[in-house]
């Protein structure tokens, strides 16, 4: 079994942007948090770290676990109007309440370098340029980087989020898979996913896809990243019982999750040179 890893390609994907950053004013990333979710959090740092490290600076706007809808609507709204903050995220899982579809309403499509808004998830439907989520586009860099076909093949994708299965659907029938949704009402789930020359799992259950649901030889990518009792993290894959039986997985951590980082800081230094 492969293991498509993701280290050499996020590492590339930030010395790429670190260039482009260079040549122009320091672009800015407004993170807007509402959350004690402690795997969020790290990501937070992580991006956080990361931006550093290419000349962006990020500004974590923490509005607290108890904060109201309103207060985020409002912070989004300001932080749209700020012509000093180039990309503008708001970090996920929000406060009960609060729905991340309806505030993501709020975010300049101009800044929206997590293609949360409406606007950018109907343009990518329509075809159009927008900014794509992260974690989608961090698996259509992870499966290019390592050459693996899509068009004409089957693609099934686990999970039907705005911000990853949805958008992925796209992605993926715009490079001409076969395309096939599941999720938590989908009958059979392994009859369908054993379909599949190419499975993403984004659901966030861990261990959810086992040996069972894979076809021999297929390309098994793992988006889930479920915090462990210990303090690690851990995919939606089995991977112990896929990799037996898969022709190429990518790894949790290390897979989709670094690429995913790398790519928000790049689309941060592209909203930052938009004309
Ligand atoms: N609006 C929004 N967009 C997101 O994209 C989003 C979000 N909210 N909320 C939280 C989740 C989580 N997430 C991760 C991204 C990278 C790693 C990552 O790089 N993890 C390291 C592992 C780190 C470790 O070992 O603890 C890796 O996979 O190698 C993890 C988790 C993005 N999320």
């Amino acid at each position: 079994m492969r293991k498509l890893i993701g280290k050499e390609l996020a590492e590339a994907i930030r010395t790429q942007t670190a260039a482009e950053v260079a040549a122009g004013p320091r672009p800015r990333l407004a993170v807007v948090v509402a959350t004690g979710d402690e795997a969020s959090l790290w990501y937070v740092r992580s991006i956080a770290k990361a931006a550093a490290g290419v000349g962006i600076a990020a500004d974590i706007v923490d509005l607290g676990p108890a904060a109201r809808p309103e207060q985020i609507r409002e912070s989004l709204v300001r932080l749209s109007a700020d012509t000093g903050v180039h990309g503008l995220m708001l970090q996920t899982p929000l406060p009960p309440g609060a729905s991340a579809q309806e505030l993501a309403g709020a975010i300049d499509p101009r800044k929206d370098v997590d293609g949360a808004s409406p606007l950018s998830l109907g343009r990518l439907a329509a075809g159009l340029p927008a900014f794509v989520p992260a974690t989608a586009a961090a698996v259509m860099a992870l499966l290019d980087h390592h050459g693996v076909e899509l068009a004409g093949r089957r693609a099934v994708v686990v999970g039907r989020s705005a911000v990853v299965g949805k958008p992925l659907a796209h992605l993926l029938l715009d490079r001409h898979a076969t395309v096939t949704v599941c999720h938590s009402r989908t009958r059979d789930l392994a009859s369908v996913t054993a379909t599949a020359d190419v499975l993403v799992a984004a659901v966030g259950r861990a261990g959810l896809i086992g040996a069972g649901h894979v076809a021999p030889g297929a390309v098994v990518v793992d988006v889930g990243t479920n915090p462990t009792g210990d303090g690690g993290l851990t995919g939606d894959v089995d991977a112990a019982a896929v990799s037996a039986r898969a022709g190429a997985l990518t790894p949790v951590p290390g897979g989709v999750g670094p690429v995913t980082t790398a790519l928000l800081l790049r689309h941060t230094a592209r909203a930052a040179n938009l004309p």
